[in-house]
């Protein structure tokens, strides 16, 4: 029978698939941090039991981490994170698991690290215990987050038991303008589709233009799937994603690698393969897109308005969408365009990339920060923030009056220092934008690097296209 992508992932790793069970699934990489990790290595250390397979392990310190320059433990902002990075350095080393720490050349967000590093690779089952684990799915992998309990599990026994879930093909075609990014896709996805459309699927992101869009552009699509509501998210591996992999630190290499491409393309779902659900989208005419709300389905167009909740007609929806405009301290009707902000943040597993850099640049350069707006860009890794550098980038965010951070989540969530003040205004290229989730009280807009620059830039939503 034709498989689709995640099943032929799936029957590889399949270890133990009996009726009412939950089947149980092999994990080729466990990717582990500071914030979920903790009690897992405390259960293992409770029953005397060692990790199973360290070697798969790699543990990041991304969550806590101060992004300030030349960061040390004292600049963590409180006990609590100062003790989260204190245990995973103490846990690594106990149990002889790979760490990138605070102060290592290849620390960052473990979303970006491990693709960057060739950790994850095509045809691989990865967790973490992080929602956004869905990231590496871009490159043709099965990741999955999971809870703190099945971390412990996964140590102890390299195995996750794991409920099969529904397969879902969303094609996307058409070819965006410039300055139309991945993140807009991501965006027009939820705000058509629904957050709870991928509920228990893993979704399978395929057409022209997800094919079109570099392997980056494919992990700020499969990172937002979780907002989705998609237990995962994937695009099969072709010609791009080969020559992504190719000479990563940890991806093999010689003749080994050619072998191995051979078999990532052969991933790609079989034609005439069924899927439970299936879904088709235009992105021919997308223009770029910003959240209004507190759920990054409450999307519109840069050169929309807000929405009016008294045109909508079911009272619970209509609820939601009061309160949202109350929260964010918004009218309806009100031009998206006049909408000032105080504070730009590009930076998070979704878009710091270098490429998501390299393009918000493209907008920076040779202009100035707008006055009485604050902009920050956190690299996702100390090697994107290295490479960045190389390229001039850094320069031209600093000259334009941005601060240049270190690698770390950063305000993406407001654990580590960085964070809004009540009723602060953000266009962030982050993916959540939950009441608080700044900061209590901040107002967070979504939008992709290139609307997070020219906002920064004009001090209000701007559309790209008319800078
Ligand atoms: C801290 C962690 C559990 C959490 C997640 O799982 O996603 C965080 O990364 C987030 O983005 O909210
Ligand atoms: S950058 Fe944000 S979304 Fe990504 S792992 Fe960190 S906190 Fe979670």
């Amino acid at each position: 029978m034709p498989q689709t992508m995640f099943e032929k992932i799936w029957d590889a790793h399949v270890v133990r698939d009996e009726p009412g069970e939950i089947p149980m699934v092999y994990i080729d990489r466990h990717l582990t941090h500071e914030a979920t990790s903790p009690q897992a290595f405390a259960g293992l250390r409770e029953r005397d039991l060692p990790v199973h397979r360290p070697d798969s392990v790699v543990a990041v310190i991304d969550h806590n981490v101060p992004t300030m320059p030349g960061r040390r433990l004292i600049d963590v902002v409180d006990s609590q994170s100062v003790m989260c990075i204190e245990t995973m350095e103490d846990n690594a080393r106990e149990f002889g698991v790979r760490l990138l720490g605070m102060n290592d050349a290849d620390q960052g967000i473990v979303h970006v690290v491990g693709p960057e590093l060739g950790l994850s690779l095509p045809g691989m089952t990865v967790v973490c215990g992080d929602s956004h684990t869905s990231t590496h799915g871009a490159l043709g992998i099965f990741a999955v987050g999971i809870g703190t309990s099945e971390v412990e599990h996964v140590l102890a026994t390299q195995c996750l038991l794991q409920q099969k879930p529904r397969t879902m093909n969303i094609s996307i075609d058409g070819t965006p303008a410039p300055g139309v990014t991945a993140k807009d896709i991501a965006l027009f996805v939820i705000r058509r589709l629904g957050t709870d459309a991928g509920t228990n699927h893993v979704i399978e992101f395929s057409g022209s233009a997800v094919r079109s869009l570099t392997v980056e552009g494919r992990m700020t699509l499969c990172n937002m799937a979780i907002e989705a509501g998609a237990r995962a998210g994937m695009v099969a591996p072709d010609d791009v994603t080969v020559e992504y992999v190719r000479g990563r630190r940890f991806a093999p290499s010689g003749e080994l690698f050619e072998r191995a491409a051979e078999q990532w393309k052969q991933l790609a779902g079989d034609p005439g393969a069924r899927f439970d659900a299936e879904h088709h989208l235009d992105v021919g005419d997308l223009v770029p897109q910003v959240t209004w709300g507190t759920d990054p389905g409450m999307v519109v167009d840069v050169t929309g308005t807000v929405p009016d909740p008294a045109a909508e007609s079911d009272p619970v929806t209509r609820a939601g969408m009061e309160r949202a405009l109350e929260y964010m301290g918004l009218q309806p009707g009100q031009r998206v365009q006049d909408i000032a902000v105080d504070t730009v943040f590009i930076g998070s597993c979704t878009n710091s990339r270098l490429e998501d850099l390299r393009l918000a640049a493209q907008y920076v350069v040779g202009r100035r920060v707008a006055a009485g707006t604050r902009a920050i860009v956190v690299p996702g890794s100390m090697s994107v923030r290295r490479q960045a550098e190389k390229e001039g980038l850094a320069d031209v965010f600093r000259e334009a009056g941005f601060e240049w951070r270190e690698a770390g989540c950063s305000m993406c969530i407001a654990m580590n220092g960085d964070r809004l003040s009540p009723g602060e205004r953000c266009a962030s290229t982050s993916n959540r934008n939950f009441e608080g989730r700044q900061g209590r009280g901040g107002r967070t807009h979504l939008v992709s690097p290139v609307t997070a620059a020219a906002a920064a830039v004009t001090g209000r939503f701007a559309d790209v296209r008319d800078l």
